[in-house]
Parts: C-alpha cells; structure tokens; sequence
C-alpha cells in the first residue's frame, strides 16, 4: 500500500462534544522525531480547562442520552468509532508515524488493534446488559441481595507516547463500554491522532461530555486532573516516577488507581531451541521491536553457555541486517527514538554501560547514514555485571543486554532479578521446562517460544514496580465499574426483634 500524503491536522480541546479552545490559550509543538522538525503544534490544557472538562463529563452521566444507555446502545457508538477508523487507516498510520517516529507498517498495525480493540468493546458492552444485575444466594430466606454493575463515574485517562492511540484505546474503549464518562490526557510528545479520535467521536454523534480529550504537558494538565475531587478514577500508563506522583496525588483523595509502569524483563535462552534463526528473531524482535520503547520489551537475553557463541554470532548477523531510516520508508525497521531527551537519556546508559566495564558488542551510537533525527543504532551489550545500571533499569531504546547461565535455577534467579515484572520469555523445545519457568517468573505476562505477541482478549499488566491492575481483555471493563451490593429485606411483616417494642397502650 502506498504511504499517503496527508494534511496535519489543528486541533483545539474536545470538550463537552466540541472542539474549545484552551483558557489560557496555549500551544505545544508537535516535532517528528524522524527530522527533528515542528510539523504542527497541539493545544496545551491546564486546570481551568481540566474543570471545565469535568462538569462536562458529570453532565453527560446525568444525561439520558449518555447516563441512562444500555450497553447495546453504546456498542453502537464503539462500533461506529472503529468503522471511521478503519476508513481513516493509512492517514491515521502515517500522522502517527510522524508524531512518533515509529515505522509506517507497525504504525498500520497498531491502527488495526485500535479497531479491533473498539470492536471487542463492542460485544463486551453489549454483554454487560444481561450481567447488570446478578442474585447472590444467601444462606436466609428473609433476605434478597442483589449485585449491580454499574458504570464507575468520570474517570481519567493518562497515557504515554509508544503506542499513542492503540494506548489511548485500551482505556477509552472499556471506559466507553463500561457507561463511564471520561477525560483522556495523551502524552504532550504525540497527541495528534488521540487529537483525531475526537473529531471521529464528533462524527459519529457520542453524547456531548462523554469523552473529552485534554492535551497539554504532565504538570499542567494531568496533574490536575489527578487531585480533581470530582474524577472518580484515574488509570495510569507511564513511566514509574510519574506513577509514584499520581499514586501519592491520587492517595489523598483515595481515588483509585490502575498503573501500568515500566519493565525490565528478561528472555531466557536455552541450548534446545527449535531452531537457532527462529530464536534469534524473537529476541530482536522483544527488544527492538518500536524501536526498542516497548513497555514489555525482553531487554535482557539470559543465554545458556553452551550456545553463547553461536547465538551471539548469529544476532549480530541479524541485528546488521535491520534497516534503519525514515520510518515513512516502506521497508524501515528501526525509527528515531521519540525526542532529543530520549536519545541523550539512551546514549547516556550506554556510556554508563560502558563505564562500569561492559562491553558494547554491536551499536551504541547513532547510524552514520543519518545525521538528523533521534536515531540509535540496535544495541548489544555484553560482560555485563548484575549490580550495572545497564542490568536494572529500564532503558525504553534499543538496547539488549546479554548475561549467561549454565544451570535452570541460575537462569531463574537472573530472570527474577529485577524490581519489575511486567513480561518475560522463555525460549526452549522442553515444554516441561517452559512450564515450570512459567511458575517461577514473577510477571504479570509470560511468553513461551515468542517475545511480545499481545492480544486484546487475554489481561496485560505487571506486579513488583511494573505496576497493579490489568487492561485489555473482560479484565479491562472491571476497571471502570462500581459493584454495588443491594439488600433487600423480604419478610416486610415479621418484625427484626432487635430491639424490645414499647408497648402499644
Ligand atoms: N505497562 C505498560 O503497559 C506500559 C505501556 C506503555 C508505556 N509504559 C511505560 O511508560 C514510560 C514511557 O512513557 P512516557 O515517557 O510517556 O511516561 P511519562 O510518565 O513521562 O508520561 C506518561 C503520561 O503521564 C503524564 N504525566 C507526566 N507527569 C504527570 C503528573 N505529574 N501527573 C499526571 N500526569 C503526568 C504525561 O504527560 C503523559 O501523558 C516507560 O516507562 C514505559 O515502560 C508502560
Ligand atoms: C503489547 N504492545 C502492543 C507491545 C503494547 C505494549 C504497551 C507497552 O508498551
Ligand atoms: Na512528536
């Protein structure tokens, strides 16, 4: 498919079903990373429009026309925003491949997730109506209790730049599904087709408050609505330090929240694997794959001695073959990194690496061929020591750091050691092995024989500092529901006899 040419959309707030513009009038750059350019510019929201946002979204779950729908009447509205984005696809994929910097055709593919991901909503909004109201047994027949699902109230969305609308989806769409009405606030480094998900919204007719999108910087826009007394809920995804901020923010309030965080997570390699080229383009592929910002991403190749050599051998072999240009190439495998603080905080953990005595096998610097854009080349770092940096942080480039093992118990304690948990790999023909590392991982998403594969159906989250609560599949609609437990005494003419009647003179 040809790559098209498309015009940037100027976008102001979408508040209350229209387009507004901020109070206080202010503007972000929109910059590509691919040519360091300003290619547009996004509205810059901050409390006053935060509030405004908020009364227009308590409005409409007072409204019957958002308030009062079933669940088979906002999957219409789901469905109806998947078909326009369907229809917007390769506009969508390539505004999103300039704001991010990520290559065009993993660009497409997210868009198509954006689509599935509405649609799924869809059916599970539809699903709700005949799991409203549920009867809880008890042990007396005095008593009736009842168990209703209903929609949480307005909650607010933070989302991060890596996958900016198909992460903006995971919220929205069970947000929406759910009778919420909510408040998205996408991440200031690429908003623009979050920005397009409102005039989609817009088109399609969704009740005026039900989604409001709120551009604007972490401080000025989301951290109000984080300590909003009047947002109900907020679910983070982000990085750790700013899920620390909105935690404490949020705690003060006791507002509930859902975080999903970084991760380090490791790939275990054994000498049994299926074949060797298969294995080493999954580990390129849970590394560098979004040029190496995956949230998930196997950053660390846990490799069995026995095949170190020939493994790393072959890696580099591939790792040399991976194309790196202008994401809008067709056939561009690895972007530019997402902005200038980005490429200075990934060449920094490189110098590091290489400070405290790694050794950087391949890479490490940025590509000769390209003297604009936030360009690194795929990294591989190896003689790498558990205490380095390189080792325990998370480095959101594409940077994979290599250890080995000689034993199962050593490979688990080198997976396990970490202060996150969201994913981990494990690569090997022995199924009974796969099974008891599947036990062992402490991760909220284990991968066997593949690194990254993700699904809308199944639950996506991590435990330890990768965060709590999960998204995408039924576990995502829960997110967004109150459960409201009802009693109701049956036995209206015999008296409780708690108390001792007065008596009747
Ligand atoms: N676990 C997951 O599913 C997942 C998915 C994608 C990204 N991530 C993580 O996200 C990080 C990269 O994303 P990022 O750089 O956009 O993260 P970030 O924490 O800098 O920003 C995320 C969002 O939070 C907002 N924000 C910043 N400060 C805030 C504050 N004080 N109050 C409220 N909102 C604030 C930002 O504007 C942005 O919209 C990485 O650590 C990555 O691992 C995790
Ligand atoms: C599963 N995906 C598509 C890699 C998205 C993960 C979100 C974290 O970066
Ligand atoms: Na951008």
């Amino acid at each position: 498919m040809a790559i098209p040419n498309i015009r940037i959309p100027s976008r102001q707030l979408f508040i209350d079903g229209e387009w507004r513009e901020p109070v206080k009038k202010n503007r972000l750059p929109a910059i590509n990373p691919a040519t360091e350019e300003i290619f547009g510019d996004i509205p810059a929201a901050t409390a006053e429009d935060v509030d405004i946002a908020v009364k227009a979204a308590r409005r409409a779950l007072g409204r019957d026309d958002w308030g009062s729908t079933t669940g088979a009447q906002r999957a219409k509205y789901l469905r109806a925003i998947a078909a326009k984005v369907l229809e917007r696809r390769p506009e969508l994929a390539t505004l999103e491949t300039i704001d991010n910097g990520k290559p065009w055709f993993e660009a497409a593919s997210d868009i198509d997730d954006v689509v599935a991901c509405f649609e799924y909503y869809a059916d599970l909004a539809e699903a709700l109506d005949s799991k409203k109201k549920t009867e809880v047994k008890l042990h007396l027949d005095s008593f009736k209790t009842h168990v209703f699902r209903e929609p949480l109230g307005v909650v607010g969305l933070i989302t991060p730049w890596n996958y900016p609308l198909l992460m903006t989806t995971w919220k929205v769409a069970p947000a929406l599904a759910a009778g919420c009405a909510a408040i998205l606030k996408p991440s200031e480094l690429a908003s623009i087709t979050s920005l397009e998900l409102g005039e989609i919204c817009r088109e399609v007719g969704l009740p005026p408050g039900a989604l409001n999108i709120l551009t604007g910087l972490g401080h000025e826009a989301g951290s109000p609505l984080v300590s909003h007394p009047d947002v109900d809920k907020i679910a983070f995804t982000g990085s750790g330090p700013t899920g620390v901020k909105i935690m404490t923010a949020a705690a003060q309030l006791v507002k509930p929240v859902t975080l999903e965080l970084g991760g380090k997570s490791p790939i275990v390699v054994f000498d049994d694997i299926h074949d060797l080229d298969i294995a080493v383009e999954w580990t390129l592929f849970g590394c560098f794959w979004t040029n190496g910002q995956i949230c998930s991403a196997t950053s660390r190749l846990i490799l069995q001695e026995t095949i170190a050599p020939q493994f790393l051998d072959r890696l580099l072999e591939w790792t040399k073959n991976i194309k790196i240009s202008d994401p809008l190439e067709e056939d561009c495998k690895l972007g530019p990194l997402i902005s200038r603080g980005q490429y200075e905080k990934v060449l920094k953990f490189i110098s590091t690496a290489k400070n405290e005595g790694a050794t950087i096998l391949y890479g490490g610097d940025r590509p000769q061929h390209l003297n604009k854009g936030y360009y690194i080349q795929p990294t591989v770092i190896t003689d790498v020591d558990t205490s380095m940096e390189i080792w325990k942080e998370e480095v959101f480039g594409p940077v994979l750091c290599v250890k080995t093992f000689k034993t199962e118990e050593e490979a688990i304690a080198l997976a396990n050691d970490t202060k996150y948990g969201l994913g981990a790999a494990i690569l090997s023909k022995d199924l009974e092995r796969c099974e008891r590392f599947t036990k062992a991982f402490q991760s909220g998403i284990v991968w066997i024989n593949c690194s990254q594969p993700c699904f809308w159906q199944p639950p996506w989250g991590g435990k330890k500092r990768s965060g709590f609560g999960r998204e995408l599949g039924e576990w995502s609609l829960e997110n967004y529901l109150n459960i409201k437990q009802v009693t109701q005494y049956v036995s209206t003419d015999e008296p409780w006899a708690f108390y001792k009647s007065p008596s009747k003179l």
